[in-house]
């Protein structure tokens, strides 16, 4: 069935929402109401915090904070404020935003913003809830405002307007949403894309979706798997097949993980949901509900909209959550947040090393605009921001201020290991990005636990440009070639991930010699589209498959898997 919305706000939810099959929509047909300016004015802004990284928290408490701002005058003292003052609060010299119902003076914050000072500058005076709860984790606002930075509170004809106010592409995300079919018809993985790519913010698309360049690589990452063949055996018997195995110690329903991605707050569904008094984007929490019912290990991204305690405090009694993290140039930081990971719990530490420049949508940018720069140069992220999202003025003299790259620390080395380990005593230490055979050696050598071979789902180095980009699979592949003791080490596992989109994807990495593989993009689908019961249902698919793809294949248990069911020589 195609989708038929009897709304006017149809045609917009149908640009995006085409190929999606839905059920007919039973909702109510009411006409869309004007849009606010300050929602329409959050939405255009949400295009910088697709642009993005890190992430923000909860709401403070509910009662005024005792370091009432004093230079606010009788505001500060316990009056209330309303959107019309809060307003005039919009340029450099008094900035104010408003983060569930309470407002601050991020005045002298402007310039030191990690995420740069235009996307405030932009939103000052205006209620920034939704934005900042998608892409910073709570404890972002401690570490980063004063308690004197508060000013007061949102008066109540303000909060009832704020929890009115719906922007055109939450109305359109809405109406989408009304027409979905239940998740009982969700058949495979890309099911899950398109009812994603329908529901999620245009921005947050943008970022989830894209690759580096030419995206020759995120293509391949997958054709890699049609270009090996299976070599199924019969007449046995395979009445009992067992898809379990362990990961890293941790038993495994089926032997995958949840690769860590950034900010899954920004699609998932509750972030549609506006409450200024209950702001639930859910992201990773979702994806651990969900990993935890189907029973497998979810890494967190270091830019995760969730902090780790949160993710925990969502999470199963024992069940295990790993931490993924970017090494910083000022290495005091990253040893704090290893510090902070083990002492929340973290199961094991992902370093990823093939980001010595960071990705993403911000890329290149002006020094001028922010100081946590990307790179991986994503056009078509680029392109959907730049000339769709928010095009630049016509007009407008050439920007000439000097290009920025972010880096994470370029002096990152294999002795690196050594000093994660001191960090985090006992925990598995895993080497997230190699790219060639070699490298998994060294780390085997260099007393990693594991390695995921991974290009970042093609998203920092096309390959095009160069063949250290190659797919996964083909490394692996060298790997079985050049060094196949790596792969058969009682404490050191080869993962592998980017393009797994079946069971049978899974199965093939596996006889090469994977223990495990990690989704990434296919999660953020799964929470994206229907939360933590979404990822669940990706985890059941999986699963099928698996089971299928093993009894068809003649094997009863993971570990039978090996390179004589394959035939590489199309790879
Ligand atoms: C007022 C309290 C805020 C604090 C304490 C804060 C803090 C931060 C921090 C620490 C980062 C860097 C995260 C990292 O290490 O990657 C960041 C990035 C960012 N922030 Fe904020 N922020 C605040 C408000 C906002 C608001 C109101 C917006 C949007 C309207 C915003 C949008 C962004 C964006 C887009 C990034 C870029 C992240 C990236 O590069 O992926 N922030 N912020
Ligand atoms: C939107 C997005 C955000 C990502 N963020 C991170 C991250 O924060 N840290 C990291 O190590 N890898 C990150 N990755 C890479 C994934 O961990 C993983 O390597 C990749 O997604 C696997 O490819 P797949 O999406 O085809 O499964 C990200 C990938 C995507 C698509």
């Amino acid at each position: 069935m195609t989708l038929t919305l009897a709304r006017p706000l149809a045609r917009a939810a149908l640009r995006t929402a085409r190929s999606v099959p839905v059920r007919a929509s039973s909702t109510s047909s009411a006409a869309p109401r004007a849009v606010p300016r300050t929602a329409r004015l959050l939405a255009a802004a949400a295009l910088g915090a697709g642009a993005t990284f890190l992430a923000l928290s909860e709401p403070a408490a509910a009662e005024a904070p005792p370091h009432a701002k004093a230079s606010a005058g009788s505001i500060a003292t316990g009056g209330k404020i309303s959107l019309a003052q809060l307003a005039k609060h919009s340029h450099s010299k008094s900035l104010w935003i408003a983060i569930d119902g309470k407002v601050y003076d991020v005045t002298d914050f402007l310039d030191r913003h990690p995420g740069g000072s235009k996307i405030l500058a932009e939103n000052g005076g205006k209620d920034v809830s939704k934005l900042f709860h998608s892409i910073h984790p709570p404890t972002t606002f401690d570490k980063y405002i004063r308690p004197d930075q508060y000013v007061g509170q949102l008066d109540e004809e303000s909060l009832y307007t704020l929890s009115k106010e719906t922007s055109e592409e939450e109305q359109r995300i809405q109406a989408t949403r009304d027409a979905m079919f239940g998740i009982n018809s969700v058949v495979s993985l890309s099911d899950l894309e398109r009812l994603a790519e329908a529901v999620v913010p245009r921005h947050a698309w943008a970022y989830y979706s894209t690759g580096a360049d030419t995206e020759a690589a995120l293509g391949e990452n997958a054709n890699a798997f049609k270009r090996v063949y299976f070599r199924p055996r019969t007449m046995r018997d395979v009445s009992n097949t067992d898809t379990s195995t362990t990961v890293l110690g941790v038993k495994s329903s089926i032997p995958v993980y949840i690769s860590p991605t950034a900010r899954n707050g920004m699609g998932h569904p509750e972030v549609g949901v506006r409450s200024v008094t209950a702001l639930t984007s859910q992201g990773e929490a979702a994806v651990a509900r969900g990993a935890g019912e189907a029973g497998i290990l979810q890494v967190l991204s270091h830019f995760a909209s969730k902090s780790l305690d949160e993710v925990k405090a969502a999470a199963k009694d024992g069940q295990q959550v790993g931490y993924q993290l970017y090494l910083q140039p000022d290495r005091e930081q990253s040893a704090e947040a290893v510090r902070e990971a083990v002492k929340n719990g973290a199961h094991s530490i992902w370093l990823t090393v093939d980001t010595t420049i960071v990705g993403g949508a911000l890329c290149i940018i002006r020094k001028s605009e922010a100081h946590l720069m990307q790179l991986g140069k994503r056009e078509t992220e680029r392109r959907i921001l730049a000339q769709e999202l928010s095009p630049a003025p016509h007009g407008q003299p050439l920007n000439r201020a000097p290009l920025d790259y972010g880096m994470s620390e370029p002096k990152m080395t294999w002795d690196d290991i050594a000093w994660i380990r001191s960090l985090a005593p006992g925990l598995p230490v895993v080497i997230k990005g190699i790219g060639a055979w070699e490298d998994v050696v060294l780390a085997y050598q260099k007393g990693a636990d594991a390695v995921v071979l991974s290009n970042h789902g093609g998203r920092q180095l096309d390959f095009k440009l160069t063949r250290s980009a190659q797919p996964p699979l083909k490394t692996l592949y060298d790997v079985h070639q050049h060094a196949p003791d790596t792969l058969h080490q009682p404490n050191f596992s080869v993962f592998l991930d980017g393009g797994i989109r079946h069971g049978t994807d899974v199965l093939k990495a596996l006889c090469l010699g994977a223990k495990a593989v990690g989704l990434g993009r296919p999660a953020i689908h799964a929470v994206s589209a229907y939360g933590s019961e979404g990822v669940e249902k990706m985890i059941m698919i999986l699963q099928e498959e698996i089971d299928i793809g093993m009894k068809l294949l003649g094997v009863t248990s993971v570990d039978q898997l090996g390179p004589e069911y394959l035939d590489t020589s199309k790879l």
